[in-house]
């Protein structure tokens, strides 16, 4: 194909960097992978500011790095699974180089992303964890819930609870939007601000189809970045 000098060439051109705020082998603490060893991959930037963010630090600063430099950084780890998340990983174009170059090198791969960024692009080989965000996130309104629609019985919702009033208003969103017919319906306390045991207890007495996940990296290490 002729290369042209118009903007539209550029706008259509791959791209080859990511911003990026860390990388760390750990414990995967969260989803339907929880426990297995796992790379993580931390993009700098989001668009949104949720009142629980336990990740601000990843919200500025960072470094861009060359997709091949961090594919090369994740292999060095030698680990199958890898987990993409950040900040807002989607909010980067290269994001979805970087998915899809990653499921290309042979790793289990899974996307943590809010629920306010399109996912329909997401390289299908990626398990992407969708999380809705609540009243209490003070971000409700940015839901694209025509992602919904889009997941595949492997992926996962996630509703991040701060309260009551959160639970209510997310059994009522798994409820009407009949979810867990879709995928995996995952509820979390917010940290520090819900007690596991008090989200528990509720699900239960809802009789809620939904799976309590804890974030199980705060129970090995509290709350320290890189973990
Ligand atoms: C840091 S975010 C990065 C990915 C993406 N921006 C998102 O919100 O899904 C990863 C996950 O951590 C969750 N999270 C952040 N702070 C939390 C907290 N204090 N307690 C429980 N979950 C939290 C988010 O809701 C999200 O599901
Ligand atoms: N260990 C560990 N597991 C995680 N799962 C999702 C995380 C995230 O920040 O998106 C995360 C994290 O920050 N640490
Ligand atoms: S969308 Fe994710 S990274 Fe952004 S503020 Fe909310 S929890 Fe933090
Ligand atoms: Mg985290």
């Amino acid at each position: 194909m002729a290369i042209s000098s118009g903007s539209s060439s550029f706008a259509g051109k791959a791209a080859t960097r990511v911003r990026l705020t860390e990388i760390f082998l750990s414990i995967q603490g969260e989803a339907d992978s929880v426990g297995w060893p796992t790379v993580f991959v931390r993009l700098t930037g989001c668009p949104l500011r949720c009142s629980y963010c336990d990740t601000a630090y990843a919200f500025h600063g960072g470094e861009w790095f060359r997709i091949e430099a961090v594919l090369e950084k994740v292999a060095s780890f030698d680990t199958r699974h890898v987990c993409v998340t950040g900040g807002e990983p989607l909010a980067q174009k290269g994001c979805l180089v970087l998915l899809q170059r990653l499921c290309d090198a042979g790793h289990q791969v899974s996307l943590e992303t809010s629920g306010a960024m399109d996912v329909s692009t997401v390289d299908p080989r990626v398990v992407r964890v969708v999380d809705i965000k609540t009243p209490g996130s003070g971000e409700v309104a940015r839901n694209r819930y025509e992602n919904l629609a889009l997941l595949r019985p492997e992926e996962q919702i996630k509703f991040v609870i701060c309260n009551r009033a959160d639970f209510e208003w997310a059994c009522e969103q798994v409820r009407t939007r009949h979810l867990q017919e879709r995928c995996m319906v995952l509820f979390s306390p917010s940290s520090g601000q819900v007690e596991a045991g008090e989200l528990a207890q509720w699900i239960l007495d809802a009789r809620l189809p939904v799976r309590l996940q804890v974030q199980l990296h705060k129970y090995l290490w509290g709350d320290t970045p890189g973990r």
